[in-house]
């Protein structure tokens, strides 16, 4: 039999299932016991409870008949807005099934519309508000324009704590009779860095290998590196050893592929466990964020990177 996706099979069914989002979810499941909703924009960083909050609300607020009256929809469909405004208006055209007053329409990614997709979107949901209510969902509230904003009651998903990846992490592990050492569980919080999603991806990727997993597994399985190796590569740069720096740097990233995105993640984690004083903090914050800038607008991640290092290195000689 092939084995179910661990993050839909622990996916929430209800909002109390929903992990380290206590404020929000309390706020949303007073819109259940009033039996009305307004329009919603959710907005947080991946794999924190988003969808799952929304399809719970659906299913606590529907019963039996929360399918029926539940649409997930993505906006960044590659057939543009008109494909999903056209599924909105079919699935706008039908009334409520059961005794239900609305519809609901979950638009996933919706800051990925252009401004002016998004205005076509307003109208859409002006014109079905009668009997659909819309649950947008986006990483970057900043990317929605302000008419859409002013009519939707915002929550912001935070990342989740490290003690609620752990907890449901050992939760499932035990579930799945997997044998997970304590600090097997913290590198996956290490690694998950406040995705749930991840994590669980994460969890199950070991598990396909072995049963007993601890640290070393899963640095291996996710392509990540140690953190005390981290440690020491910034370590070596702060004291003013460039050409060894930029060797660990080499065997750290480059031989072992690990994405640059992610090492510059971890850096920037290792900062804060570093004893500086506060200019050196701030000037190495300021050169990881002007790093990180330029290799999400495409520069060339080994240039980026060792750039990066001989700046740490240049800190302390000036
Ligand atoms: N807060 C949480 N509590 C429990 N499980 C969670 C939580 N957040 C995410 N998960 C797990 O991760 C999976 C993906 O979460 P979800 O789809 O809700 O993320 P999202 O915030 O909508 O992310 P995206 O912005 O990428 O759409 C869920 O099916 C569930 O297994």
């Amino acid at each position: 039999m092939r084995e179910e996706i661990w993050i839909e099979k622990y996916r929430p069914m209800k909002l109390d299932d929903v992990f380290g989002q206590d404020e929000t979810i309390e706020r949303l499941k007073s819109y259940v016991k009033s039996g009305n909703l307004p329009h919603l924009l959710f907005t947080g960083p991946p794999g924190v409870g988003k969808t799952a909050s929304a399809v719970s609300i659906a299913r606590e607020m529907f019963g039996e008949f929360w399918n029926e009256n539940f649409t997930e929809l993505n906006a960044s469909d590659e057939r543009g807005i008109d494909v999903v405004r056209n599924k909105i208006k079919t699935f706008a055209k039908t009334a409520p099934i059961g005794n239900a007053a609305f519809k609901i329409i979950f638009l996933d990614e919706a800051d990925a519309l252009t401004s002016d997709a998004q205005s076509a979107l307003r109208r859409t949901m002006e014109r079905y508000s009668g009997n659909c209510r819309f649950i947008l969902s986006c990483n970057y509230s900043s990317k929605i324009i302000e008419p859409i904003q002013s009519r939707c009651a915002v929550y912001r998903f935070k990342s989740l704590s490290d003690d609620a990846v752990f907890k449901r992490l050992k939760y499932i592990a035990d579930a799945e009779g997997l044998n997970v050492t304590d600090d097997g569980l913290d590198a996956l919080v290490y690694v998950a860095r406040g995705d749930m999603r991840k994590a669980v991806n994460s969890l199950q990727a070991a598990a396909f290998i072995q049963k007993d997993i601890d640290r070393e597994t899963i640095y291996k399985i996710t392509a990540t590196a140690h953190p005390e190796e981290i440690q020491d590569l910034v370590n070596t740069a702060l004291s003013g050893q460039f050409k060894d720096a930029r060797e660990k740097l080499s065997k750290l990233v480059f031989d072992q592929g690990l994405s640059a995105d992610d090492v510059i993640g971890q850096i920037y984690r290792a900062l804060f466990k570093l004893d500086l004083s506060d200019v050196e903090m701030i000037k190495m914050v300021d050169a990881v964020g002007e790093i990180d800038f330029r290799i999400a607008e495409g520069a060339n991640e080994k240039i980026q990177l060792e750039a990066l290092i001989a700046h740490f290195a240049l800190l302390r000689k000036q």
